[in-house]
C-alpha cells in the first residue's frame, strides 16, 4: 500500500459539525491493562506529522446513580490522572485527540479510493476526524460518493459536513441484492491482538454492526488506548443492546453465564434513567474476565466459561445471542471481508481487515488482519 502524505485540513464545513463534536463523552475511570505483554502482529508506519491539536470536547460522564451503570470503561486516560497539572491534563488530552486525527487521516488516505460510491461512517469521537479527513480530500473526490450512517450521530455529521447522506435500507438493489457498501470506517473500544473488537461505548452497536457488515471491508480508526491484547483487558465490560422488557431476564442470564455484575447503563448525565438507544433498545454493560482467542485453549479447554469462568471470544457472542432480549451485542468477531469472500459468506464479515491507532508520540501503528 503506498505511502500517504498529510493533507493540511481544510476549514471544517460548519458550526454545527464542531456542535455535535461536543456530543460525544469520556468516561473518567482509569483501568490499566493486566494482561501479560503479547506482541502484535502489527506494522508501525510513521507518515504524518503530528495534527494540530484541536479543542477537548467532551464532558466527564460521572453517574451519580446508583443502579445504573455508566459507561466507566474507557481505556485509561492521562487526563485523568490526580497527579497530573491541570495543564498537563490539558496537554494529555489533546496528545490523544491528535492521536485520533492521525489514525482517521491515515487510514482514510490508504482504503478510500476515488472508485467507491458507497462508504459507511460510523460513530463516536475519532469518526468525527473521518469525516474530516474526508471532507479535506475536496468535493471532486467525494462528490460521487454516497454516505451511510450508523446511527444519528453520524447521520449528523455526514449532513453538517455536506456529504451526500443515504440509508442502508436505501441502496440500489442490483439482482436482488442491496449494493454492498465499499469500506466502512468506524472507532473502536477494544481492539485484541486478532482484531476482535469491542464496541458500543456510544451505544450505537446494533446499527454499527449492520454497516460493517454490509461492507467490502471495514476498517477501525482509534487512538493507543484501544489497542489490547485480548479484549476486556482495558475496556472491562461487553456493551450489550437489549429489549427494555426483557432486561431484567437478561441480567439474571448473564450473571449464569459468568458476569459478575451486569448492570443497564445510565442516560446520565444528558438524560435521566436509561440510556436509550438509536433503535429505541437499552444498553447493559456486561463485565466478563479478558476474553480468550482460540490459541489460548488447552485441548481439554472450551472456551465455553466452564473454567473460571473464562471464555473464548466467539464462543461467548454466540451464547450471547441466544439469550431472548438480547438484539446485538458489541462483540465484532468471526472473520473479516477478505476472508469472507474466500469462505463464500459476503456480507456477513465483522472483524476489520486492519485497525489504524494513533500513537501519542504522532505516529500511527496499523495492525492488519493476518
Ligand atoms: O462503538 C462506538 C459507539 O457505539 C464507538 O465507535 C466507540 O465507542 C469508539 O468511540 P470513540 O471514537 O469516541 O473512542
Amino acid at each position: 500500500m503506498a505511502a500517504a502524505s498529510f493533507r493540511p485540513r481544510q476549514p471544517s464545513p460548519t458550526a454545527t459539525l464542531q456542535l455535535l463534536r461536543s456530543l460525544r463523552f469520556t468516561p473518567s475511570t482509569s483501568i490499566g491493562s493486566s494482561f501479560p505483554s503479547i506482541a502484535f502482529a502489527s506494522t508501525r508506519r510513521t507518515l504524518y506529522t503530528r495534527p494540530t491539536s484541536s479543542a477537548t470536547r467532551h464532558g466527564a460522564a460521572t453517574s451519580t446513580a446508583t443502579s445504573f451503570a455508566s459507561p466507566r470503561h474507557r481505556p485509561a486516560a492521562p487526563s485523568h490522572s490526580p497527579s497530573l497539572s491541570p495543564r498537563a491534563m490539558s496537554s494529555a488530552a489533546s496528545l490523544v485527540e491528535s492521536a485520533k486525527k492521525a489514525a482517521a487521516f491515515q487510514a482514510v488516505d490508504e482504503h478510500l479510493l476515488p472508485e467507491h460510491r458507497f462508504v459507511g461512517i460510523g460513530s463516536g469521537s475519532t469518526v468525527v476526524y473521518v469525516v474530516d479527513a474526508i471532507v479535506a480530500k475536496g468535493p471532486e473526490f467525494y462528490g460521487p460518493m454516497t454516505f451511510i450512517p450508523t446511527g444519528s450521530q453520524s447521520k449528523g455529521l455526514i449532513r453538517a459536513a455536506g456529504l451526500n447522506l443515504s440509508n442502508l435500507d436505501e441502496r440500489p438493489v442490483v439482482d436482488g441484492k442491496s449494493v454492498p457498501l465499499d469500506v466502512a470506517f468506524d472507532g473502536a473500544d477494544e481492539v485484541d491482538e486478532d482484531l476482535n473488537l469491542i464496541k458500543g461505548g456510544g451505544a450505537c452497536l446494533f446499527q454499527e454492526k449492520l454497516v460493517a457488515i454490509a461492507a467490502k471491508k471495514f476498517i477501525a480508526v482509534a487512538d493507543y488506548r484501544k489497542q489490547s491484547p485480548r479484549l476486556c483487558t482495558k475496556w472491562l465490560t461487553i456493551p450489550i443492546e437489549v429489549l427494555p422488557l426483557s432486561a431484567p431476564d437478561v441480567l439474571t442470564r448473564l450473571q449464569a453465564m459468568g458476569s459478575p455484575k451486569p448492570a443497564i447503563r445510565s442516560g446520565l448525565p444528558s438524560k435521566a434513567g436509561e440510556c436509550v438507544t438509536d433503535n429505541g433498545m437499552w444498553i447493559i454493560d456486561a463485565p466478563f474476565p479478558p476474553l480468550l482467542l482460540p490459541k489460548d485453549l488447552s485441548p481439554s479447554e472450551e472456551g465455553d466459561g466452564k473454567n473460571a469462568g473464562k471464555w473464548e471470544v466467539s464462543r461467548l457472542a454466540q451464547e450471547l445471542l441466544k439469550v431472548p432480549g438480547i438484539v446485538e451485542i458489541g462483540l465484532f468477531h468471526g472473520f473479516n471481508g477478505n476472508q469472507a469472500v474466500s469462505l463464500g459468506q459476503v456480507g456477513q464479515a465483522q472483524k476489520p481487515v486492519a485497525a489504524y491507532f494513533g500513537t501519542a508520540d504522532g505516529s500511527v501503528d496499523v495492525q492488519l488482519a493476518a
